[in-house]
């Protein structure tokens, strides 16, 4: 027996050897060895011994393994890691299992600014192999140029095949993000005007036959946002809006973002599930969506939406995407196609709530800057200063995916700005909260104050107030090759229904002492933030 334990220990310092390396090994080249040599060992055991002697064996030697593996890997994951030069919990230096829990609670955005806050660092250890940054500089020097994107984005091809969310090869991700991006071209967009214009004209009747009444902003945005993305994407009224569709899909984004964003922080299990049967709500959140662009594929009338554009091969190099592919980005546009913009626009409007002024100031704004009967669009609004600052420091605070998305450290490691050293291969998150809440980039961070965002009158162009730093801390939209491949399409949404709701409407709380804290504090950052029920008061204008 104790020749089979010194086996054991010994295998198992081996096998430590060969997965502790930063990027570990994957589950399945460890786990199907480990059953194999299990299967292996019980033959070798039952050969001429009773059950009771060859299964004691086998315990034997499994429990001085795991045991051994798990001791070996803690002890190498605290003192002699790279990363254990650098701050932060020691039970998330231990296992991925920390970060895991923080994102099932849906706080890791504000836990890891709390760590950069308690240990004074720019860089804090929040995993194993991970490590939250908070340096401007390192922006471009981690997501410049092409690089790796992290184990997180994997969580969006689950089900098998990829899209632009969850692709890492650069060559195809280059064409799909080509093809995307005509989709948002800015004449694209102005076709789009007209579009968008019917859609938030619903909600503005509906508010006005609401007249002041209590409306639930984050349902009434949900169903706004909703409509538009699947008008602009599948050609289809969907008519949430209008009570007429079904609400369904939304609360199914509600539901498995939870998932995602726990799995999503766990590489192993994203082997592992990928095995398993998809969870329900998944599943039926596919089927929905399949269902929405079968009907499309029907359609007689032409069909000039974001699809129609996904079906087209790129100029540059001919790749095209197959109708797997394509099916493949259904849910992804559902998702962040309507969910972004409706929670950003819902805590804007609330924002909004608390300061009549600035509503004021954007009538004011309109007055002087629109023609009278004029459709609100890119065009019509690009002389909105203010409006844009109202938006933009909407992102700011409220950006719909705070932590931010992963990317892999490169061959060779990178040195910050700060002295910092960053091995290869370490998994590192520049997360949007961090960066946008930081005094140092932007003083008062945790006010809502549009005006930081304008130029100041006789300054030179760039040139901000000092309420801005350093304007590359601004993140919203993520940054480098796989930044949002809808900025243009979100920032006209938002700009146009801010503009056609607070022309029209007084907007204030329901209760004038909304406890707005502790609302704030309920929110939850599951990958895109999930927040509670909001009710606000839309009072038409008379003039
Ligand atoms: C408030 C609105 C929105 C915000 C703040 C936002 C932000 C983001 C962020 C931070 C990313 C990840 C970037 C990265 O990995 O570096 C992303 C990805 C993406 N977004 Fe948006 N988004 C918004 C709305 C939209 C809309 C309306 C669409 C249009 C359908 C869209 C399409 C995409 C796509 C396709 C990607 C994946 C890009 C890629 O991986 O190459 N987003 N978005």
């Amino acid at each position: 027996m104790i020749t089979h334990t010194i086996v054991a220990v010994i295998a198992a310092f081996t096998v430590c050897l060969f997965v502790s390396p930063i990027p570990e090994v994957p589950t399945e080249a460890y786990v199907l060895p480990y059953v194999i040599a299990n299967g292996l060992l019980s033959w070798f055991f039952s050969r001429g011994s009773s059950f009771t002697t060859s299964f004691t064996s086998l315990i034997t030697i499994n429990a001085a393994f795991i045991l051994t593996s798990t001791l070996t890997t803690i002890i190498r994951r605290l003192y002699f890691s790279p990363l254990s030069r650098y701050p932060g919990p020691k039970l998330a230096a231990v296992s991925g299992l920390w970060n895991a829990n923080e994102a099932r609670l849906g706080r890791t955005p504000r836990t890891h600014k709390a760590l950069h806050e308690r240990f004074d660092s720019d860089v804090v250890r929040i995993g194993p192999n991970e490590l939250s940054i908070r340096n401007v500089g390192a922006i471009d020097q981690f997501y410049g140029g092409k690089y790796i994107r992290g184990n997180f984005s994997q969580v969006f091809n689950l089900q098998g095949g990829q899209n632009v969310a969850s692709l890492r090869d650069h060559k195809i991700h280059g064409a799909w993000r080509r093809i995307w991006g005509r989709a948002f071209a800015g004449s694209e967009i102005l076709r789009y005007t007209q579009r968008l214009h019917v859609h938030t004209s619903r909600t503005v009747e509906k508010l006005r036959r609401l007249s002041g009444k209590p409306v639930e902003c984050g349902h009434l945005l949900d169903a706004l946002a909703f409509d538009i993305i699947l008008d602009l994407a599948f050609s289809q009224d969907y008519g949430l809006q209008k009570g007429k569709g079904d609400f369904k899909p939304v609360e199914l984004i509600h539901n498995f973002l939870g998932l995602m964003q726990v799995v999503g922080h766990l590489p192993h299990a994203q082997q592992v599930l990928r095995y398993l049967p998809m969870d329900p709500d998944g599943v039926l959140f596919d089927q929905i969506g399949e269902g929405i662009f079968a009907k499309r594929q029907t359609l007689k009338t032409p069909r000039e939406d974001i699809f129609e554009h996904l079906g087209k091969p790129d100029r540059e190099t001919g790749i095209k995407m197959s109708n797997k592919d394509i099916k493949m980005h259904i849910p992804i546009t559902m998702t962040v196609g309507a969910h972004s913009i409706s929670t950003t626009l819902t805590r804007t409007f609330a924002a909004l709530a608390s300061q009549p002024d600035i509503q004021a100031r954007i009538r004011q704004e309109l007055g002087d800057t629109l023609g009278e009967n004029e459709v609100m669009s890119s065009k019509t609004l690009r002389g909105a200063r203010y409006l844009e600052a109202v938006v933009k420091e909407g992102l700011r605070m409220f950006s719909p995916l705070h932590g931010g998305t992963p990317a892999i450290s490169p061959k060779g490691g990178i040195t910050l700005d700060t002295g910092d050293f960053i091995p290869e291969h370490t998994q590192i998150w520049i997360g949007q909260h961090v960066m946008m809440s930081d005094e140092k980039y932007f003083p008062r961070a945790g006010e809502f104050l549009p005006q930081r965002w304008l130029i100041q009158e006789g300054s030179k162009e760039g040139d901000m107030t000092n309420l801005v730093k350093d304007k590359r801390a601004w993140i919203p939209f993520g940054y480098g090759t796989h930044a949002c491949g809808g900025r243009a399409l979100a920032m006209e949404e938002m700009k146009v229904t801010v503009a056609r709701i607070v022309r029209d409407f007084d907007i204030s709380f329901r209760q004038p002492q909304f406890d707005y804290d502790s609302w704030a504090d309920s929110w939850k950052d599951l990958f895109l933030t999930v927040i509670e029920k909001i009710d606000l008061r839309f009072v038409p204008r008379t003039v």
